[in-house]
């Protein structure tokens, strides 16, 4: 009988605390463009091991607000570099763990996302116009948080989202575009953000998610690729938000994440025996909250934020 695989979270809170100290890290380097995200991966990981005081919160703000641009409203992916709604989602999903939102000028903000979509309900990444699914889910997410969806087209927003949907029941990045695990959890998030996910067909969907499960317990993107433990976010929060959660194999799919870590010296990898990094250590842990893992606090599946943070945002008296 294999020994009980169990979550070396002490480890794994030591190696994203060193990590966020790395500057000149080779990862860090590979990084380097979309440190704003690695902040929230790191942080958001913190959070569901219970240890968000081993960083110092106003450290991490003023860093945050160094990625800011205040003409355009929008924030780099690091100090100095071009606004893109990317960064801009990961900077209010940070500040929302720090519960500073008070830091944001909310209505620049929101404006600057507001000024991406386009006339047919889709929205662009950054000025440069690229047109992607995950661009509709990073952008409604942001203004959601901000309580500031009213200042775009919904309707529309959600028009283009149901025309990426494929006869296969999932979504691609454009209409048309092959199902993949990735956009279907922007366009599934994107739908529940905005109640509209009655138009998804539950059943038919919940099937494709569902037979992403493999062998190994594991998760897969898209039929006949390898397992990969950032899919145990993509597929798992997609199959809670549509209900059908019930139909893959649980515990096989912990046992995978467990799998994956690297004991000694903390941080999960995307599958056994590969380097880890702190991408999959975030979507690991957030897996294994999604699962109600023992020690690890529960996730919103749509905001990809911990419960408890999105209670606060919404259910919170003063708006
Ligand atoms: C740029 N990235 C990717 O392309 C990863 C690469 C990968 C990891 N394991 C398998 N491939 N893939 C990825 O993010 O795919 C998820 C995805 C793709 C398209 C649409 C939605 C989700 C990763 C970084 C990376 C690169 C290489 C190795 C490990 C991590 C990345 O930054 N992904 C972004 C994609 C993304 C940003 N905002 C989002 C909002 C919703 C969904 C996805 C994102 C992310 O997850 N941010 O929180
Ligand atoms: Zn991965």
């Amino acid at each position: 009988m294999a020994k009980q695989q169990e979550l070396a979270a002490g480890e794994h809170v030591r190696y994203i605390v060193t990590a966020e100290k790395k500057k000149d890290s080779f990862e860090s380097l590979v990084m380097e463009h979309l440190r704003a995200s690695g902040a929230y991966w790191g942080l958001t990981t913190l959070v569901l091991l219970h240890k968000l005081h081993a960083v110092d919160a106003s450290e991490v703000v003023d860093w945050i607000m160094s990625c800011y641009h205040p003409e355009s409203g929008g924030f780099g992916g690091n100090v100095g570099h071009d606004p893109h709604v990317l960064y801009t989602l990961s900077a209010v999903q940070v500040l929302c763990l720090f519960d500073r939102l008070d830091v944001l000028d909310a209505d620049k903000v929101a404006d600057y996302v507001t000024g991406l979509q386009n006339e047919d309900g889709s929205f662009s990444g950054d000025i440069w116009g690229e047109v992607d699914t995950r661009f509709s889910y990073i952008s409604l997410c942001t203004l959601s948080l901000l309580h500031r969806l009213h200042k775009i087209n919904v309707e529309k927003a959600v028009e283009y989202i149901v025309s990426c949907k494929n006869l296969d029941g999932g979504f691609g990045a454009m209409p048309g575009g092959e199902s993949h695990a990735g956009q279907i959890f922007c366009c599934v998030g994107a739908l529940a953000i905005t109640g509209s996910l009655h138009h998804v067909d539950r059943d038919l969907l919940g099937w494709w998610l569902c037979e992403r499960q493999c062998r190994d317990g594991g998760l897969n993107g898209r039929p006949e690729k390898l397992a990969d433990v950032c899919y145990s976010w993509w597929v798992l929060s997609s199959l809670i938000m549509i209900d059908r959660v019930h139909w893959i194999d649980k515990e096989k799919l912990a046992k995978f994440i467990l799998n994956c870590q690297d004991k000694e010296n903390g941080g999960i990898s995307d599958r056994p025996d590969n380097a880890v990094d702190i991408y999959h250590t975030y979507f690991g842990v957030a897996g294994l909250s999604l699962m109600e893992y023992p020690g690890v606090k529960p996730m919103d599946p749509a905001y990809a934020l911990p419960l408890d943070v999105v209670n606060r945002i919404f259910l919170s008296k003063q708006q």
